[in-house]
């Protein structure tokens, strides 16, 4: 049964010794998305929706990009996870949002949110963190999201949706971030970073042509969400799956794609054809 082989025991250090746990992990979560299927409602930009949609299916999730606030007290109860993205911020979408997120905590269903460009306008900082007042269970940015969350201000620097920061830089700002939100903080990247405040795991899977695709990190948020639909007890073992199962995707989507438009069909292909060996023998994850 694919819940026996999620362990709960301290990670040890290093990419190979840890792999022997980590890898077989990712896969059996992959395996409980295959088999439960969980529903997904996904608040999200209109650049990502189609993508982030596929990207769930693709995996065996059921998503559903459903944002009215006159639907949420009925259908966000019925959801097994929540994603929650800020990418085509305007003011009227912040109570549908702020509700899912009021919701799924009172049904104890796991929350993600993208705080996308959080660090791109004071309007946008400001409902970022509105958003994180509601404790999500994960929030996942990339290096110039989360060191905006972090502090608190907007980035002179910024270049919108894309990161003028790699993800290394921003982790000590995401051990900061976990601890004084209780949340687990994500920071995307060559490496991906994973922390709760104290233990910082590292997947080192993905492709840098992923970062020529729109909304690969919106995608990725919404996985997470699936991830922790499944196994809602453990927000850093399944995010850190959720990443090196989407990072091992691309990488073998890469080798049949010949440029990013078809990498955004070859890893939705590779996602949803995924088998138990390659996956092991794929999958790279380390603790700091
Ligand atoms: N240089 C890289 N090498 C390998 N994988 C990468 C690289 N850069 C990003 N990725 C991967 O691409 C995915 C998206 O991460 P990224 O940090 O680009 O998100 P983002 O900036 O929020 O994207 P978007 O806003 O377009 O949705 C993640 O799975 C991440 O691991
Ligand atoms: C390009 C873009 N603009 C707002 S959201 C989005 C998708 C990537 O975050
Ligand atoms: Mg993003």
């Amino acid at each position: 049964m694919a819940e026996d082989k999620i362990k709960t025991s301290e990670p040890q250090k290093g990419v190979e010794s840890s792999n022997l746990q980590w890898a077989p992990q990712a896969w059996a979560h992959l395996e409980l998305v295959r088999s439960k299927s969980p529903l997904i409602q996904c608040i999200t930009n209109f650049v990502s929706m189609d993508f982030m949609a596929n990207t769930l299916l693709s995996a065996g999730a059921s998503p559903a990009m459903i944002h009215s606030v006159d639907e949420i007290p009925e259908f966000t109860p019925k959801t097994l996870g929540v994603c929650i993205n800020m990418g085509t911020l305007t003011p009227d979408w912040l109570p549908g949002m702020k509700l899912a997120a009021e919701v799924a905590n009172q049904c104890k269903k796991p929350w993600v949110l993208d705080p996308v460009a959080a660090g791109g306008t004071s309007f946008r900082l400001k409902a970022c963190l509105e958003m994180m007042n509601f404790r999500p269970s994960v929030v996942r940015g990339n290096g110039s999201e989360i060191l905006a969350l972090f502090k608190g201000s907007v980035d002179s620097n910024s270049k919108g949706v894309d990161s003028v920061y790699g993800s290394g830089d921003a982790v000590e700002a995401a051990k900061s971030l976990a601890q004084q939100s209780g949340s687990v903080v994500a920071v995307s990247g060559a490496v991906d970073y994973i922390t709760d405040g104290d233990r910082v795991v590292c997947v080192h899977n993905g492709v840098p042509m992923l970062q020529t695709i729109t909304a690969t990190g919106c995608s990725v948020t919404a996985l997470i969400a699936a991830f922790l639909a499944v196994d809602p007890s453990h927000a850093v073992e399944a995010t850190a799956s959720a990443l090196a199962i989407f990072g091992v995707a691309s990488e073998i989507g890469m080798d049949m794609a010949r440029g990013p438009a078809s990498l955004r069909t070859s890893l939705i292909d590779s996602l949803y054809g995924l088998d138990e060996a390659t996956a092991l023998g794929r999958v790279r994850i380390s603790c700091l």
